[in-house]
């Protein structure tokens, strides 16, 4: 995807209709101008310009994160931005523009804030991410009622630091805002902090240089009562700020001030954390969130093209959701790539434009026959030709069934080719292992945790 103005100036409407109706946000961001767009292989470069320092600094401060989020969900590849001083003065731009330079300096002249009447703004919270716009599945059904817990009564049990952790694009940001902005509707006098790692870290470099630490420590420390920090896994990057992090989060805990973090690993995966900061990460609630089931992407697609209002005819629908694998923000992204596509060429969405537009997913390698058998056997400690012969023996046939469970859940295979796969059994006995595996994960649930744990090993496996 190529940056021009038009798309530049769509990229604004959205970043302004996701942060509210918020004069402070469109003086910053109205004047922000496209100078240049660069796609290299893997990543999109781009310059902004800016009419003066006032502005460098506070966009890279408060905006630019805002800014790159929504460009690389828009175009789903990695996104590099620069800012640059144009020198533009007020007179350089429109009349409506002039009006917005002008409040820009006087706002910049007189920093403090009113707080309006109401729930505090949180600075860079998304207020779409709530949890009555998070679909809830079985992947996601523990950080969820864990998160919303949290965000019902802050500060006041044991889950603290509550973690959140799993891949990229998977909801986790999405929690983290459904958690302010709960706590700021139910706790509006709370004064909650929202931060990506990336920037505590850098904040808390330049207040190292600057000697600044006192005022950064009473900003994050003092004047905050809930901190959500996302992106955790950044803090292993210095060690002093990982220092000053490690004694925020006791000075919380011991204050019963909530801490929400999400993070794309375990603590014991980060690098660079220190043993201390990874025990005290570890102490509270960790709950992961996974890549949804072919059943929660559905409900996620349904529910997200509604509210795009996009009409999706039922095998649409089931494409888009089965070639979607990686993660949510790919299954969003694609849903978004048809709808503008169909909107720019005037088409109705229906399967052969989803083929047309998604055609480059298709050759997504998932995963083989061969292989989910390999990883049932080896689950099981049996062995691949065990699946494929005639025994009848339990410790065998459920396996066996498992796999051909699994077979149709993953590659969508038909029932006689399944039955090929295990030695040339009939399609009768395919249906008859599918219903079982079925009901009795209704029944056991060591066996469904079973299930469970093969399926993580087989999207281990796919990547998805
Ligand atoms: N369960 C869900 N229901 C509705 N939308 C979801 C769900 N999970 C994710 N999304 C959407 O998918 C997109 C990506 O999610 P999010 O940014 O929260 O991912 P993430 O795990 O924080 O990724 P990263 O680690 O890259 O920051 C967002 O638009 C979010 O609203």
């Amino acid at each position: 995807m190529e940056l021009d103005s038009l798309f530049w100036n769509q990229i604004k409407t959205t970043i302004k209709t996701k942060n509210g109706a918020n004069k402070l946000l469109e003086n910053w961001l109205d004047p922000i101008e496209l100078i240049k767009s660069e796609k290299t292989a893997d990543s999109l470069k781009i310059t902004f310009g800016v009419p003066s320092q006032f502005f460098f600094f506070y966009v890279n401060e408060h905006l630019k994160d805002k800014i790159a989020q929504e460009l690389r969900e828009q175009s789903n590849i990695p996104v590099e931005i620069d800012f640059v001083v144009t020198g533009k003065t007020a007179s350089d731009y429109n009349t409506s523009l002039q009006d917005v330079m002008q409040n820009t300096e006087q706002v910049f002249q007189q920093p403090v804030q009113v707080v309006p009447a109401g729930p505090r703004p949180v600075e860079n919270i998304n207020e779409e991410f709530t949890f009555s716009t998070f679909v809830v599945g079985k992947n996601s059904e523990f950080a969820h009622a864990a998160t919303y817990n949290v965000a019902c009564n802050p500060g006041t049990n044991d889950y603290n630091p509550l973690l959140i952790y799993g891949p990229s694009g998977m909801g986790k940001t999405h929690l983290l805002n459904a958690a302010g902005n709960q706590i700021r509707q139910n706790y509006p006098h709370l004064r909650i902090v929202y931060i990506s790692a990336e920037r505590f870290l850098n904040e808390c470099v330049s207040a190292l240089r600057r000697h600044e630490m006192d005022k950064f420590r009473q900003k994050y420390r003092e004047n905050t009562d809930v901190i959500v920090v996302d992106d955790v896994q950044y803090i292993g990057r210095g060690e002093a700020v990982q220092e000053e992090f490690f004694h925020m989060i006791n000075s919380f805990i011991e204050k019963k001030k909530q801490v929400v973090l999400a993070s794309d690993r375990m603590p014991k995966d980060i690098l660079g954390l220190e043993d201390r900061s990874r025990t005290r990460l570890e102490r509270g609630l960790i709950a992961d969130i996974t890549m949804p089931d072919l059943e929660t992407r559905l409900a996620i697609l349904r529910y997200k093209a509604e509210n795009y209002n996009v009409r999706l005819n039922e095998d649409t629908i089931q494409y888009i959701a089965k070639i979607s694998k990686k993660s949510i923000r790919e299954l969003e992204g694609n849903l978004k790539k048809i709808k503008m596509f169909s909107e720019l060429q005037g088409l109705s969405i229906n399967l052969e434009l989803a083929r047309k537009v998604l055609a480059h997913h298709e050759n997504t390698v998932t995963i083989s026959i061969e292989e989910i058998q390999r990883i049932v056997a080896e689950y099981y400690k049996i062995r691949v030709t065990d699946l494929k012969s005639t025994s009848r023996a339990k410790p065998i046939v459920v396996p066996r069934q498992i796999a051909m469970y699994l077979i149709k859940k993953f590659l969508d295979k038909s029932l006689v080719d399944i039955g090929k796969a295990f030695g040339g059994k009939d399609h009768t006995t395919v249906i008859n292992s599918l219903d079982k595996v079925e009901n009795l994960q209704n029944q056991d649930p060591q066996f469904k945790n079973d299930i469970d744990e093969l399926i993580n090993q087989i999207h281990n496996v796919t990547g998805l």
